[in-house]
This record gives structure tokens, sequence and C-alpha cells, in this order.
């Protein structure tokens, strides 16, 4: 069934503060197993889904930079953090009756394979969900900047950015109650009025590819499916 699917290739990119669920760190194990039940639903509607997970529930470069330490060691920190994060995700889908695997742009061959494009389109047109690890494999980049990268090598139709609000405003809406929420946005948009729903390299990356970025809260029960079936809330980036 897959008549009613307004995409059907995506890459889901999930922060890794949504796995945290109500904890200040780490990994919630409820929460991950209430978003690996919605991306098996989106597989059993007949979606092509590939998950990028970020790392910051755990560590972020950044952090260790600002405290006098190495950026690149903190990078490599925040990369093995996504591996982490991906190891745990795959494991939920697999209870969930998904055929899921762990492909690491930093390779770590004892415990997932490495990223490549072929074998990860072959595997993603087999039905299998792909849980992109390691971001891009470089320091200095995000997680969010390694999702539009995987779209755009993976031919997603959309890049879905399940967050913790439900959709791109004009300014934070954790810090500025006053901020008005947006429904659709282009890129350019995104990057004049420095929106920071998700850094400028990502967004540049999904408009170059004409790759549609929806930003919506995955901490909302049942939002992925919503998404995935064109309904629900959330700001569509496009144009
Ligand atoms: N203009 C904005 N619209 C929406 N969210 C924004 C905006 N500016 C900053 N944010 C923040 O960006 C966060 C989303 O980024 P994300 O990468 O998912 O989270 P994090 O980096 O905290 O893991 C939201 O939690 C929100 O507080
Ligand atoms: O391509 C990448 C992706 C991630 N990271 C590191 O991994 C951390 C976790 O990723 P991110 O902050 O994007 O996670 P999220 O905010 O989505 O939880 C980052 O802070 C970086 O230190 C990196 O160095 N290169």
């Amino acid at each position: 069934m897959t008549s009613k699917l307004r995409w059907r290739r995506v890459l889901v990119k999930l922060s890794g503060e949504a796995l945290m669920g109500s904890q200040d760190f780490g990994i919630d194990p409820e929460t991950v197993d209430r978003v690996a039940k919605e991306i098996a639903e989106a597989v059993r509607l007949g979606a092509q889904v590939g998950v990028v997970v970020g790392g910051g529930n755990i560590f972020r470069g950044v952090a260790v930079a600002a405290k006098g330490g190495n950026r690149v060691t903190g990078d490599h920190l925040g990369m093995l953090a996504t591996v982490m994060n991906s190891l745990t995700l795959a494991d939920a889908l697999r209870r969930f009756g998904v055929q899921a695997r762990v492909l690491s742009a930093v390779p770590v061959p004892s415990i997932c394979e490495t990223f490549t494009q072929r074998g990860a389109d072959r595997y993603m047109e087999d039905g299998d969900v792909i849980v992109f690890a390691g971001g891009t494999g470089n320091p200095f980049f995000t997680t969010d900047s390694g999702a539009a990268l995987r779209a755009a090598e993976m031919r997603c139709d959309a890049f879905l950015k399940g967050t913790s609000v439900d959709g791109v405003y004009s300014d934070d809406p954790k810090t500025n109650a006053d901020a008005e929420r947006y429904e659709t946005l282009t890129p350019q948009e995104v990057l004049e009025r420095d929106l920071k729903v998700m850094d400028a390299t990502a967004i540049a990356l999904a408009r170059d590819n004409a790759i549609p970025v929806i930003v919506f809260s995955i901490r909302t029960p049942g939002a992925l499916v919503d998404v995935m079936n064109g309904e629900g809330r959330y700001t569509v980036i496009e144009g």
C-alpha cells in the first residue's frame, strides 16, 4: 500500500535529544521504542526510509572546544556518539520487525558496516531501513549536514527533520514566546533571516539538490506517519 504516501523515499533526521525523552542526557528506551515503532509504520505503508541520528544527547564537539579542548577530538567523540545512538535505534527497529542496518561514515568494522552509496542504495531498494551513523565522517560538520548529504546521495524525495519544535519560527520558540511559526519558507529565506533551526550547510545542500526539508516535532506521537501522509503540523522549506 503506497498510494497515500506523499513521499516514497525519505531521509529522517532525528536529533540526539529526540532520543532523550524527558531525561537530561543519554537514551530513553521508551522514547527510542516509540520512534522506532513510527518508522516501522512508515515502512509498512510502503516508504523507503533512511535515518540519521544526531549525538547531542551524549556529546557535542563544540562543547569540548568551548572549554579549551581539542575541537577535532571533540567532534570524533560526537561522531562516535551518533554510532551509539544508531546502534540503539537499529536494535529497536528490529524488535518492531524491520530489517535495519547501520552504515557508518566512520569505519568501526567490528561493530557495523561502513557506508558506501552503492551498498546503501541496494539495501534501500530491498526495503531495509538504513541508519546512517557517524554524520559526514568529518569534524566541523553536523549531523544535519550529514543528513542533507545522505538525502542527496540516496536521491530522497524529502528530508524530514524530526526535532523538539513543531516547525520553523521567526526566532527560537524555546527562548522567544512571541516567535511566529511559518507554514512554508524558501531555503533562501531561512538563510537570509538566519533562522537557526538547521545549519546553513544543510539548508544549502538540500536547496542545491532540490530536496524539500520538512521540520516537525518528533516528540508528538504519530507525527512522523502524519508527515509521511502530508498531514499534521510542520514547516516546509523548499523552492
Ligand atoms: N527559528 C527557529 N525555528 C525553530 N527552531 C529554532 C529556531 N532557532 C533555533 N531553534 C532551535 O533549534 C532546535 C532544533 O535543532 P536541532 O538540531 O534539532 O536540535 P539540537 O541541535 O538542539 O539537537 C530547536 O530545538 C529550537 O529550539
Ligand atoms: O559530520 C559530522 C556530524 C557530527 N559531528 C560531531 O557529532 C556531534 C553530534 O552531532 P550533532 O550535534 O549534529 O547532533 P544533534 O544536534 O543532531 O543531536 C557534533 O556536535 C559534532 O561534534 C561531526 O564532527 N561531524
